[in-house]
């Protein structure tokens, strides 16, 4: 599923109306999904409160004001602006509502069951303010559920910022496509469950805009997901190759596990000789072997069956671990670099992109205190959590998996998926090294880079929703059989249709 920015919506309006279908009949059928959203949430007559501006996005409050009017329910509608100076599509749906359309106050949203907010939407560019600010606020204030329609006022549907502030709603109808503030923090939370209707824009307008941002679902990567075949064996699986840490030994086996669980054929650790003892006690398929500081870990690159590598969990942001992620980077494998393999380039990141660019199949996974050490122009940006993802792609070469709630994955030439799949409960000691072993796992079977990182996020997210509450990382490779189980069935039904 394609996520559209505000200005790829408008383009895809404008080709609509190119091709003779004109802005009334998308806006009747937008006012439809929103009065049969409304429907869903209100008790047969009860008494709704459409909140319209002067835009389009009030335009589709007029049309779902005269639809419920129709259908039996009581209706007040309010205007925060001039209604002479409505759009004129908007005027034109204003028009056929014959009720009163009275100032925006807190004695007349009373009574009212249900809030539509429709005062902005995509055409919101600038700060909520003045009237609209007010409006806003006895909207949140008010014990109505709120149904917002496209996106809750206030939100920027581009990057789910709120600017000024903004309506929370219990619900949020949009169109056609699903936007980035739909999923991005904390869009998403002021939306509510969130809600698609198509209105009869045409999914061909989409190759002519050229989107680059989806929604990260398998439909974005499960064609190239790694299903094991019949005439498979563990060598035609792949071999990841995991630097172990010295102190924090928990966690480069967390990752270990997880590629293993991913499907990848074998999976060596590579453990200090003062710690080797304990990864041995601590793994049973995991091939754990000796590995003494830079040369040990490159005679484990010796071997080039090891096509995928990790660097980073537990290893210490020293310089001892930039030579690992060196050395990973220069063996022109796969490479994934987490957690202190980024921190320890933190001084000179422009090594680490120049060689990124290189080996072109690499996958960095910052948290945002890692982000805004390595991209450290990027620190501080306005920009939104997408773009900042996508900005850091292009400047090191490699692709950047952003994680958070709303995880942003992007590559160098600017494709880029959002998660939001991950409860909160994902957010826990370890669970990051887990992470970077499922993308390890996807890499050494040959999985490219965007994807491998996109199923990861999905599958760790879904992991974490089978587990519940109470989680902890090391539920979590065990967590990936039924996920891995569903990817598996979906493959085996493509195949047979
Ligand atoms: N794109 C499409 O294909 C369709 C769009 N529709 C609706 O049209 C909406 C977009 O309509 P518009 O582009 O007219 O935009 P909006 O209705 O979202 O708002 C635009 C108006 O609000 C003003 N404004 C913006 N920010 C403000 C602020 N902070 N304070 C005060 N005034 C502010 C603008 O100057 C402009 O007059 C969509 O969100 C959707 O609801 C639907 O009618 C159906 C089809
Ligand atoms: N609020 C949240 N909701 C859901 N997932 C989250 C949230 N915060 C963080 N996460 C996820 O939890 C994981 C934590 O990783 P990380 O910060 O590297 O922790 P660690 O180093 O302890 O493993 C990441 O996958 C991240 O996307
Ligand atoms: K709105």
């Amino acid at each position: 599923m394609e996520l559209l920015t505000t200005e790829e919506m408008n383009r895809a309006d404008a080709l609509t109306a190119a091709s003779g279908r004109p802005v009334g009949e998308l806006m009747l059928a937008a006012g439809q999904a929103v009065r049969d959203s409304a429907v869903d949430m209100l008790p047969d007559g009860a008494c709704v409160y459409v909140l319209c501006g002067t835009g389009n996005n009030g335009g589709d409050g007029f049309v779902a004001a005269r639809l419920l009017q129709e259908s039996g329910y009581r209706v007040r509608v309010g205007i925060v602006g001039d209604r002479g100076s409505m759009r004129p599509d908007a005027a034109a749906a204003a028009a056929l509502w014959h009720g009163p359309v009275e100032r925006v106050s807190a004695d007349r949203l009373e009574g009212a069951s249900l809030i539509v907010d429709a005062l902005f939407g995509a055409g919101l560019a600038r700060d909520v303010q003045g009237a609209a600010l007010e409006a806003v606020r006895l909207v949140n204030r008010s014990t109505a559920r709120v149904l917002a329609v496209d996106v809750p006022s206030g939100v920027d549907g581009t990057t789910g910022e709120v600017r000024g502030e903004a309506v929370q709603a219990d619900a949020t109808i949009t169109f056609f496509r699903l936007k980035p503030g739909h999923v991005l923090l904390p869009g998403r939370e002021l939306c509510g469950r969130v809600r698609l209707a198509q209105i009869g824009i045409e999914p061909g307008v989409l190759d002519a805009i050229g989107s680059r941002a989806w929604l990260n679902r398998p439909s974005l990567w499960g064609s190239c997901f790694p299903v094991p075949g019949a005439g498979g064996h563990k060598y035609s699986r792949g071999h990841a190759l995991i630097a172990g840490g010295s102190t924090m030994t928990g966690a480069a086996r967390l990752a270990a596990r997880a590629a293993l669980r991913t499907g990848a054929g074998l999976v060596t650790l590579g453990a200090p000789p003062a710690v080797l003892p304990i990864y041995q006690a601590a793994l049973e398929a995991v091939i754990v072997l000796p590995m003494d500081g830079r040369g040990g870990f490159a005679d484990l690159l010796l071997d080039d069956r090891r096509n995928a590598v990790l660097v980073g969990p537990g290893a210490g942001a020293d310089f001892a671990t930039r030579e690992l992620a060196w050395l990973a980077l220069e063996s022109s494998r796969s490479v994934v670099l987490d957690a202190d393999a980024l921190t320890s380039f933190a001084d000179e990141p422009e090594h680490l992109f120049s060689r990124n660019k290189q080996n072109g199949n690499v996958v960095l996974t910052p948290h945002e205190g890692e982000f805004n050490r390595v991209f450290r122009g990027l620190r501080g940006s306005s920009r939104s959590k997408l773009e900042r993802a996508r900005a850091a792609a292009e400047a090191s070469g490699s692709v950047v998996l952003l994680k958070g709630a709303d995880t942003v994955i992007a590559a160098p030439d600017g494709r880029a998926a959002i998660s939001d799949n991950a409860p909160p409960w994902l957010a826990t000691a370890g669970s990051g090294d887990v992470l970077a072993g499922i993308i390890t796992g996807l890499l050494a079977q040959g999985m490219p880079a965007f994807e491998a990182a996109a199923a990861a996020a999905w599958m760790h997210g879904e992991a974490a929703r089978e587990i519940g509450p109470g989680l902890i990382a090391e539920d979590l490779p065990d967590a990936l059989r039924p996920v891995l189980a569903r990817l598996y069935g979906a493959a085996a039904r493509a195949q047979s249709t």
